[in-house]
């Protein structure tokens, strides 16, 4: 490892700064965007500062070991990359170059059904390493059971499915720009490459205009009906663990262990969806009380550094995911930036957690922290 590589250049809190200089105006925006006012998107990162790690003296541990397993899935650190759609818009290679970068890391990639690459392409990409599916449940269900089949054959072990945005958010920075990612030749290949999505839904050749693909997008993806009683659909077609991403109160965390899920995303889609809608930190510790060690719990949204990772651990959550700042190193160098941002926060977190004197971070708890006045 160079010495380039151990650290973001500037710290992991400038990165979203060096990165706008390298996006357009468009994909900034996109990326930046939160619902409405934008105002739980900042309260995502607030939330954190309310919190203070208590570091201890005396003798810390030499080494300290952030391996862990999640149904399964061992990870050298509780962090994954988030779910992201059309990661073309940081970097033409897209989530081909951040599959890359997680199997070097050996972290867990989780794979957006809005991917830019098809899901085999990125599972070539990810070669040896881990790999989740992402589901956006569509609205026709032949067109799920293919999406659970090419996951499955393709190598990703579990499912996670997105609950938070069955309705795409209302985000005034996209409006104000006149953009959407479904009116540019972008291209979404993950479901645009799927067979049936093809042979269905298609626009004809000579159809094709931007407003044709994003009603087409519309029809399959907008599924604000679905509920409890279509999970056996899942069930009968994906063997194996079954995410849920999305969790913002106690109740569905509840109901969702009663339906035999087993794992939550407490998410709120980085203040992506609902405007004014709890930070995600603060539903955490509820959540992580009403679920009591049932079943893992995951958490994204405001994550940037380590020092916010180890919050959210100490808070309850078995790991968490990183959307944006990945992104962000996706723009600034493709696949090592990415890379580097991941691992930079990883190593931050294992000196929180020495500095902690903790040897592990599976012994944090909420009185690793103090409440900041
Ligand atoms: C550009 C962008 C695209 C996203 N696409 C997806 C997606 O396709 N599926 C999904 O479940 N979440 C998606 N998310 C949400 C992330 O998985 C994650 O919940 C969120 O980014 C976490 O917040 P953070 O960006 O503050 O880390 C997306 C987020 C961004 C910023
Ligand atoms: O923008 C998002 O947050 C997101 O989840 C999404 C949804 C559809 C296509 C691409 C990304």
């Amino acid at each position: 490892m160079t010495t380039t590589e151990t650290a973001a250049p500037g710290g992991l809190a400038q990165l979203e700064a060096r990165a706008a200089a390298e996006l357009s105006p468009e994909a900034l925006g996109y990326i930046r965007a939160g619902a409405g006012s934008r105002d739980t998107t900042r309260a995502n990162a607030a939330a954190f500062r309310r919190w203070r790690v208590k570091p201890r003296v005396g003798r810390r541990p030499d080494r300290v070991d952030l391996s862990t397993t999640i149904l399964g899935t061992r990870m050298p650190a509780p962090v994954l990359f988030a779910p992201v759609g059309v990661q073309t818009l940081a970097h033409p290679d897209g989530d081909l170059a951040s599959a890359r970068a997680a199997a070097q890391l050996g972290l867990t990639y989780v794979h957006s059904t809005q991917g830019a690459y098809a899901m085999e392409d990125v599972a070539a990409a990810n070669g040896d390493g881990s790999r989740w599916y992402q589901l956006y449940w569509p609205t026709d269900d032949e067109l799920t059971v293919s999406f659970l089949r090419r996951a499955a054959a393709a190598g990703y072990t579990h499912l996670v499915i997105t609950l938070d945005t069955t309705l795409l958010g209302w985000r005034p920075l996209d409006l104000d720009i006149g953009y959407s990612p479904f009116l540019e030749d972008k291209g979404i290949a993950n479901y645009t490459s799927d067979p049936v999505f093809r042979r269905k839904y298609m626009p004809a050749p000579a159809e094709v205009s931007p407003l044709a693909t994003g009603v087409q997008f519309a029809r399959v993806f907008q599924n604000p009906g679905l509920s409890w009683d279509r999970l056996p659909l899942i069930r009968d077609n994906w063997d194996g663990p079954i995410l849920l991403k999305g969790i913002q109160s106690p109740r569905d965390a509840r109901i969702a262990v009663r339906q035999g899920i087993d794992g939550i995303v407490v998410s709120n889609h980085g203040g992506r969806q609902v405007d004014g809608a709890i930070a995600a930190l603060d539903a955490l510790p509820p959540i992580a009380r009403a679920v009591d060690g049932a079943v893992p719990v995951l958490f994204d949204s405001g994550i940037r550094t380590g020092r916010d990772a180890f919050t959210a651990l100490a808070l309850g959550a078995d790991a968490v995911l990183v959307g944006r700042p990945y992104l962000y190193g996706l723009a600034l160098d493709g696949q090592r930036g990415t890379r580097t941002v991941m691992r930079s926060l990883v190593e931050e977190l294992r000196d929180e957690v020495r500095h902690a004197r903790h040897r592990t971070h599976r012994t944090l708890s909420r009185s690793s922290l103090t409440r900041a006045r």
